[in-house]
């Protein structure tokens, strides 16, 4: 009983930590899992390819949660291998989440898509990995904003104190250019209280986001956000001329710009003498696959 999925990390429109309703698009780097059930096996244990030491929490917990509600009580391994940097708020969480949950699924014989005819549907498959991400405590509203927009695929807004969702629209930009800085930052670290002090900007956001101005949504959010967190706005205001939209992207300390590929080559100008990487990716219809 085998099964392996890919699921996208993604930047952030809209952070949920002020109000819990968010917003988030999906970037084209992902993060691949293989499960293998064992019916004989009494544990679920993980590895994360490269991080001996990482975290393996989430990954198991997901494979226990699909294991609890749709198969028969196995054990087994997962295994993720991942292009998404571990907390550096480009989602590595929820791709690994859904990639883990799909292919457990998968491992299941149990097929996953959009359809509502489908087995599990992927918004439910969605749930069962922020359930996940709650019970490993690597996130402070569970997510669903991010975890949406990765196993979906386009952008998505969120309300993430129900796991509901609000809107889910194909991409609003073609490309994205991602700053990512050598340090790193973990949601669940983050300070939720600072980000309640912004909520009339997030709501003002969130407004933005529902009625389709994603980009522009993204920059109010990032302005707002980096100055809660602690970030410096000036990479947002070097690239704010040049693009569609520029924003701290999750709880940081990446920064994500969009707009078109002639525009960004500018930012990437502007961004080139900081530390870190920096990468040019296309956004992504796609979310989550069975590989
Ligand atoms: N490839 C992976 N395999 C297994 N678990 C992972 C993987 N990547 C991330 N994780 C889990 O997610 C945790 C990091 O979650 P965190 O929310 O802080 O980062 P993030 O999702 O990248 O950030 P943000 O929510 O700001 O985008 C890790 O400690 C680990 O538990
Ligand atoms: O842990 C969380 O609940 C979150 C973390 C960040 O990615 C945020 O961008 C997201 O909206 C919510």
């Amino acid at each position: 009983m085998e099964g392996r999925a890919a699921a996208p990390g993604a930047g952030t429109v809209v952070n949920a930590l002020a109000t819990g309703r968010g917003s988030a698009f999906a970037l084209d780097f992902e993060t691949t899992a293989t499960v293998r059930l064992d019916p004989d096996a009494a544990t679920v244990s993980g590895t994360i390819a490269g991080a001996p030491d990482g975290d393996t929490t989430l990954i198991e917990r997901c494979v226990e949660r699909v294991v609890d509600r749709y198969g028969t009580d196995e054990g087994g391994v997962v295994e993720t291998t991942s292009e998404v940097p571990t907390a550096a708020g480009l989602k590595s969480s929820s791709a690994a989440a859904n990639a883990a949950v799909v292919a457990a699924l998968s491992a299941l014989g149990l097929e996953v898509a959009n359809d509502p005819d489908a087995d599990v549907t992927k918004t439910e498959a969605c749930r069962v990995g922020v359930r996940a991400a709650r019970e490993a405590g690597v996130t402070v509203t569970g997510a669903f904003d991010d975890a949406s927009a990765s196993m979906l695929g386009g952008v998505t807004v969120t309300d993430n104190t129900e796991d509901e969702l609000l809107a889910r629209d194909d991409p609003f930009a073609e490309h994205a250019l991602v700053w990512t800085p050598p340090e790193r930052a973990y949601s669940a670290d983050a300070d939720a209280s600072a980000c309640e002090q912004v909520a009339p900007m997030a709501e003002l956001a969130t407004d933005l986001a529902l009625d389709g101005d994603y980009a522009r949504a993204m920059t109010v959010n990032g302005l707002a956000f980096s100055a809660a967190l602690g970030f410096s706005a000036e990479p947002a205001v070097a690239a704010m001329a040049h693009c569609d939209g520029v924003s701290l992207s999750g709880t940081g300390p990446s920064v994500v710009a969009v707009g078109d590929r002639s525009d960004l080559a500018v930012v990437e100008e502007q961004w080139a003498d900081r530390d870190g990487a920096t990468r040019l990716v296309e956004t992504r219809k796609r979310g989550a696959r069975v590989l």
